[in-house]
C-alpha cells in the first residue's frame, strides 16, 4: 500500500464514518466522502481541509440506489489514488421483524450487504493487481447475537463479517488487507433510526474511542477488531471451536441421530 494513499470512506456524514474520515485526514490521506447528506459533507470537508490541509471530494450517494452505488463503485475502479475503503454505512430499523415493512428490510440489506459487496468487488481486484490496499468492513457485534433481537440488522452484519473473512483468506496472499470491525453500542445517531433512546442503554462507546481503537488493530493489521471486547482469546476460542466442527460435516452419511424417527 502507497506510504499515504487516498481514503473513501462511505457514510462519512456522521458517526463512525466522520470519525474515521477526521482520523485519517489526521494522518494525511486525502479523502472522498459519501454519503447522501451533502450539506453535513460540505462542512465536515471545510474543516478537514482548514484543520489538515488533504485534499477531500464529496461524492454524494445513496447507497440504496444501484445507479447511485454504481458511481461510487466506478470511482473505486478509476481512481488510483485510493487505496483505502471504509465500508462503513449502514443503518438499522426500528421494531420486531413481523413489525418491519418488507420494502424498509429490502432496502437495510441492499445498504448494509450488497452495497458493501458491491464496493469491494469493485475496489478488490485494483488492489490486488497492485498488490496492496485494504478493505475495512464495519461490521457489528449484533452479527454473532440473534438474541439481541435485531433480527435483520444482525443477518446483515454476519455477512459483513463472513465476507470480510472470506476476503481477509483470498486477498490476503495477494497483499491486500482487509479488516472486519465489530462495535458494540457506539454513541451515534443510529439509534435513533432504530428506535432506542441511547441514553437508555450501558456500556455506550464514545465514537472517538471507538475508531481509535478500530485504527489501532487497523494499524497492527487484525483480520478482525472488537474495540469492547477485553479478552481478544474469548474470541479465538470461538474461531477454534467453529474451525474444530468444519472437518465432522463431511459425512456420506446422515448422524445417527438422524437415522430414525423419535
Ligand atoms: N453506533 C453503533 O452502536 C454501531 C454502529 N455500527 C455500524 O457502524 C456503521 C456506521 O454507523 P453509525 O455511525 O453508528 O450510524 P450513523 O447513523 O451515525 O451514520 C450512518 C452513516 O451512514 C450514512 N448512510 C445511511 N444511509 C445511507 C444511504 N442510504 N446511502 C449512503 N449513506 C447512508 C449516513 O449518511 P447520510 O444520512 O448522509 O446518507 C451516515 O453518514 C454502520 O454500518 C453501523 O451498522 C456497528 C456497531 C455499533
Ligand atoms: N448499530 C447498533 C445497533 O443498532 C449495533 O450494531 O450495536
Amino acid at each position: 500500500m502507497a506510504e499515504n494513499p487516498a481514503v473513501l470512506v462511505t457514510g462519512a456524514s456522521t458517526g463512525i464514518g466522520a470519525k474515521y474520515a477526521e482520523r485519517f485526514a489526521r494522518r494525511g490521506h486525502d479523502l472522498v466522502l459519501v454519503a447522501r447528506n451533502k450539506a453535513r459533507l460540505d462542512a465536515l470537508a471545510v474543516r478537514l481541509r482548514d484543520e489538515t490541509g488533504v485534499a477531500i471530494d464529496i461524492l454524494q450517494a445513496d447507497l440504496t440506489d444501484p445507479a447511485e452505488v454504481a458511481a461510487v463503485e466506478a470511482r473505486l475502479r478509476e481512481d488510483e489514488r485510493i487505496g483505502i475503503l471504509v465500508n462503513n454505512a449502514g443503518g438499522n430499523l426500528p421494531g420486531s421483524f413481523l413489525s418491519q415493512n418488507t420494502d424498509d428490510v429490502s432496502r437495510l440489506i441492499a445498504l448494509n450487504t450488497t452495497a458493501v459487496a458491491r464496493l469491494a468487488s469493485a475496489v478488490a481486484p485494483r488492489f490486488a493487481a497492485a498488490g496492496g490496499g485494504a478493505i475495512i468492513n464495519i461490521s457489528s457485534v449484533v452479527g454473532i447475537a440473534p438474541e439481541f433481537g435485531m433480527t435483520v440488522y444482525g443477518a446483515t452484519k454476519a455477512f459483513v463479517t463472513f465476507l470480510s473473512q472470506g476476503l481477509s483468506i483470498e486477498l490476503g496472499p495477494k497483499g491486500v488487507y482487509v479488516q472486519a470491525v465489530l462495535p458494540a453500542a457506539t454513541r451515534t445517531e443510529i439509534w435513533d433510526h432504530s428506535g432506542i433512546d441511547v441514553n437508555t442503554l450501558s456500556g455506550v462507546m464514545e465514537v472517538d474511542d471507538l475508531v481509535d481503537a478500530a485504527l489501532l488493530g487497523f494499524d497492527r493489521r487484525e483480520p478482525i477488531t472488537i474495540p469492547p471486547l477485553p479478552d481478544a482469546g474469548q474470541w479465538d476460542a470461538y474461531q477454534e471451536a467453529r474451525v474444530a466442527m468444519l472437518p465432522n460435516t463431511r459425512q456420506a452419511n446422515p448422524a445417527e441421530r438422524y437415522r430414525k424417527a423419535d
